[in-house]
């Protein structure tokens, strides 16, 4: 429905003032209903603010640390989602934090999806935090163009959980909240770096398919606002 854009010298300054943002916004929910809880995202960009955040003060006891999406891959691999949180955002204060990981050693892809949709069942109604991230494709969480379940995952009828995703540019299968999961989430954070994610997001601005882009769902149709932090 709305979104602001908030720009940033450079990606150091984006990662302390999220991180403040973040922080701030956690730390009122604790103090609100006892307990947060913040859904991230994976890929290159989230290292800077990951390692900002995890210095931050607050009640982290308090806080639970899930995935926006990852892929179908063991923890110690070095595609796997969790393993950057791991090694960037589950130390320093943040290490007191519970976590939830969306990979699940099932016999499937889709095994999985069930069970981490069991696991995650009480967070999320809705999100404190949601940071999503944007490829170059266009696609947030695992909602990638052409994706094998696309349609369902941005269908605001889809019910809160996760389902599955297969996609020519997703390399393995994918683990991934539905729209509805993350659209309502308290503070909704769109987080994108350089001149050409900025490319990419005129692009999704512009008129066209949500399909095509399907960043375009969470920009015209999330209940909250999204917050663009942005620095070349
Ligand atoms: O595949 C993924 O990529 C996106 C964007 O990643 P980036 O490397 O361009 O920052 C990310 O948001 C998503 O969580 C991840 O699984």
């Amino acid at each position: 429905m709305t979104a602001n854009m908030h720009a940033f010298a450079n990606g150091a300054e984006l990662a302390g003032k999220l991180a403040d943002k973040v922080a701030e916004t956690l730390s009122a929910a604790v103090a609100a209903r006892g307990s947060a809880s913040i859904a991230v995202s994976g890929g290159s960009t989230p290292k800077a603010f990951f390692q900002a955040l995890s210095s931050r003060s607050l009640d982290w006891g308090k806080v639970t640390i899930t995935l926006v999406d990852e892929r179908f891959v063991p923890a110690d691999n070095p595609r796997s989602n969790h393993l950057l949180v791991q090694e960037n955002l589950l130390k320093d204060k943040a290490a007191a934090a519970t976590f939830l990981p969306l990979y699940q050693a099932a016999a499937s892809v889709e095994e999985a999806a069930v069970i981490a949709t069991e696991k995650t069942r009480a967070v999320g109604h809705p999100f404190d935090v949601a940071i999503l991230g944007m490829g170059n494709d266009g696609h947030t969480a695992s909602f990638f163009p052409g994706g094998s379940n696309l349609q369902t995952a941005l269908d605001p009828n889809t019910p809160r959980g996760i389902i599955t995703m297969e996609a020519e540019g997703a390399g393995e299968p994918r683990l991934t909240f539905t729209f509805s999961s993350l659209q309502d989430a308290r503070l909704l954070v769109l987080h994108i770096e350089g001149e050409g994610k900025k490319d990419v997001l005129a692009k999704a601005e512009a008129s066209g398919e949500e399909t095509e882009m399907p960043i375009r769902a969470m920009l015209r149709r999330a209940a909250s606002p999204v917050e663009i932090y942005w620095a070349p």
